[in-house]
């Protein structure tokens, strides 16, 4: 069948189950294929297409309410719900998110990107339509990755508590990106053992028949190891105990196990979760074979060999040169530990992690105890580096504030993913923390202007110990200015001026800095000046350049790859107030009160004025709009 002409689940309804696993068959190459020009979540969806065939063929989206947790793994979901046809544009500008978006399709109940959330929304749904007397079911998808997120265990102890008619599809493929952590995962796994145990406990069971004959001493024995069984037996205590009806495990690659298991929980009363297992990556060999998680979320590949298509790079990432810099610092600083929340891969944490197996803690997805527990180490002297994406870290915001902030503690924030991150669009921007980060007490904020800097960046965060500090950095490669051997610690909340020029100043940070050495090279032409500096630290300033730049009194321009308000620009723009330094002519760009969707990051910054040529015209009108005001200013002192 070819998938991309299906409008609506509806047909699967009149499908036999043997239609269905062909339908499979169609929907896995439809996958591969696509994704090998696009890129995107490729294993996840591979892990769930029967999962989903089913949960369509039960029941009656989007009446029934289907909702995904984070979301990554709602391909096959679009599919069915007619969106097959948007593929070739998957997570490009203006294209189909690679998350369910309510604007897309009425099948997208609820909208995701960050783990954890579905359990919470699915209860408020089950409320919303028992308080409204309607009558539909609600189906929450979460992975095993997901439950380990703090949200979905708050979420789960009401559940228990309410007892509202909501189903929960456990989808356990052992797999966070990279293979789960974790006491719930080591449970999870022993349930789904436990099915290799039922033969075990028949033998056991034939066995002490017989014992008698061979006296109390080996009865003693197999009736303790019986009673062993039995607790391993009784799969998924933990959510009965909650008051959730426990049912599997249910083989989640088995159309007629899965419709028969949906089927039976829907007409159950109360809460049921439905433990399904699958297989991450299922029928494409590279991504089965796969156990550390690079099929998890993919760019372009070669569907024959599974080689991935990747442009050349000409310096290595950012969470690479952070990573490489940790593994150098911790062969002599014993106090380096790094704590991740389920984003070793992601942040490029590998190698730290072989070299140092004890002092990396990957804690699952679970950001606001990273936090806390990276503030615990502080306590006892130790130097804990949380490594967390910007739009992640945005879970952990009062552990950053009340425990690590407020109590001054020496943790390293190592914040990756800092900036536009493209194809993930709204959920995963990293261009909040500025803005939620600049406000607290003791904290140090910066970011480098390139991979050198950057290395100095990680080495002085280790040295400084005078309270929590910040290092920013983009997800993508270094701009190829090499990488020296030596260390060398930045002085905190010292600016660097990168080019001299009479006419303006633009203060900003990161990559934005060489969009901005751009747009001042275009500006020469027309014989316009423009000073660029790096202004580095974000908090601490750098006040004493501010104070010269005040006095210089030609108009300054921040640009920032952050929201604008409550941004740098806008401590710029304090610092000169409460300086009483009213007259000087101060503009700020970034980004302007929206979320930003998917697309490409260069399409994202010229969607939002960002790029050299938007800069430069900026700079032309500021210089413009100023010459006006001197020509006033000599007319009214003349
Ligand atoms: C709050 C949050 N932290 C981290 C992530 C990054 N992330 C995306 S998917 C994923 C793993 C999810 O595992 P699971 O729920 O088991 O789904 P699977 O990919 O195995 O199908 C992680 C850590 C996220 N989306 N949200
Ligand atoms: C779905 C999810 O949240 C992660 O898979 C995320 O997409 C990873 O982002 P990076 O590709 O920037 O590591
Ligand atoms: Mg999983």
């Amino acid at each position: 069948m070819d998938v991309s002409t299906i409008k609506n689940p509806k047909f699967l309804k009149k499908m036999s189950v043997n239609q269905m696993v062909d339908l499979a068959g169609d929907i896995r190459a439809f996958l591969i294929h696509k994704l090998s020009k696009t890129g995107g979540h490729l294993a996840p969806n591979l892990g769930v297409v029967e999962l989903t065939l089913a949960l369509h063929k039960v029941f009656h989206s989007p009446t029934d309410k289907l909702v995904w947790d984070v979301g990554h793994q709602s391909y096959v979901h679009k599919i069915l719900t007619g969106r097959g046809d948007r593929f070739d544009t998957l997570r490009q500008y203006k294209g189909l998110c690679g998350f369910p978006k309510r604007s897309e399709s009425e099948h997208d109940v609820w909208e995701t990107g960050h783990s954890s959330t579905s359990l919470s929304a699915a209860l408020g749904m089950a409320v919303a339509r028992d308080l409204k007397q309607e009558n539909f079911d609600v189906v929450a998808i979460i992975g095993d990755g997901a439950l380990t997120g703090g949200m979905a265990l708050e979420a789960l102890n009401d559940i228990g508590h309410q007892k509202r008619n909501m189903i929960i599809v456990l989808n356990d493929n052992e797999m966070s990106i990279a293979p789960n952590v974790g006491a719930l995962h080591n449970m999870l796994n022993r349930i789904r053992s436990a099915n290799k145990y039922n033969r075990a406990k028949e033998d056991l069971e034939y066995l002490m028949k017989k014992i008698p004959a061979f006296g109390g001493k080996l009865a003693s024995v197999a009736e303790r190891l019986k009673d062993r069984l039995k607790y391993l037996l009784v799969s998924g205590v933990f959510f009965e105990e909650l008051g959730i009806t426990y049912l599997g495990p249910v083989d989640g690659h088995n159309l007629n196990a899965l419709i028969d298991n949906l089927n039976y929980a829907r007409k159950k009363k109360g809460p049921v979760i439905i433990h399904v297992l699958t297989q991450k990556g299922k029928g494409y060999r590279p991504a089965e074979m796969d156990e550390v998680g690079t099929w998890h979320g993919t760019g372009p590949y070669k569907i024959e060999s599974g080689a991935f298509i990747k442009p050349v790079a000409v310096a290595p990432a950012y969470s690479q040169v952070v990573n490489d810099t940790l593994q150098e610092l911790a062969r002599h600083d014993k106090r380096i530990v790094v704590i991740s929340p389920a984003m070793v891969v992601g942040s490029k944490l590998e190698g730290f992690a072989k070299e140092f197996p004890d002092r990396l803690f990957d804690v699952g997805i679970a950001e606001q105890h990273a936090a806390t527990f990276a503030a615990g180490l502080a306590t006892q002297n130790m130097k804990p580096i949380l490594s967390i994406y910007s739009t992640f870290m945005q879970r952990a915001y009062d552990q950053i504030v009340h425990d690590i902030c407020r109590q001054n503690l020496n943790v390293v924030i190592a914040v990756d993913r800092a900036g536009l991150v493209g194809a993930d669009g709204e959920t995963h921007q990293g261009i909040f923390d500025i803005g939620f980060l600049r406000s607290l007490p003791n904290l140090t904020i910066m970011m480098s202007k390139d991979e050198n800097e950057l290395r100095n960046m990680v080495y002085t965060a280790t040295r400084y110990d005078r309270g929590p500090i910040v290092v920013r950095y983009p997800r993508g490669n270094g701009i190829g200015v090499g990488i020296s051997e030596r260390l060398e610690e930045i002085q905190i909340g010292s600016w660097d001026v990168l080019r001299e020029g009479a006419d303006m100043t633009v203060l900003s940070f990161g990559p934005m800095l060489q969009i901005i050495l751009a747009a001042a090279k275009q500006l020469e032409t027309d014989g316009i000046h423009l000073r660029v500096v790096n202004a580095r630290f974000i908090k601490p300033m750098d006040h004493l350049m501010l104070a010269d730049l005040g006095e210089l009194g030609t108009p300054i321009l921040t640009v920032e790859e952050g929201m604008l308000a409550g941004g740098f620009g806008s401590a710029v723009l304090e610092y000169y107030h409460d300086h009483g330094i009213h007259d000087l002519m101060i503009e700020r760009m970034g980004i302007d009160d929206c979320f930003v969707e998917h697309g490409g990051v260069n399409e994202l910054l010229n969607e939002l004025g960002l790029t050299s040529k938007q800069i430069a015209t900026h700079v032309k009108r500021m210089l413009k709009q100023q010459s006006k005001k001197n020509v006033v200013r000599k007319v009214i002192t003349s």
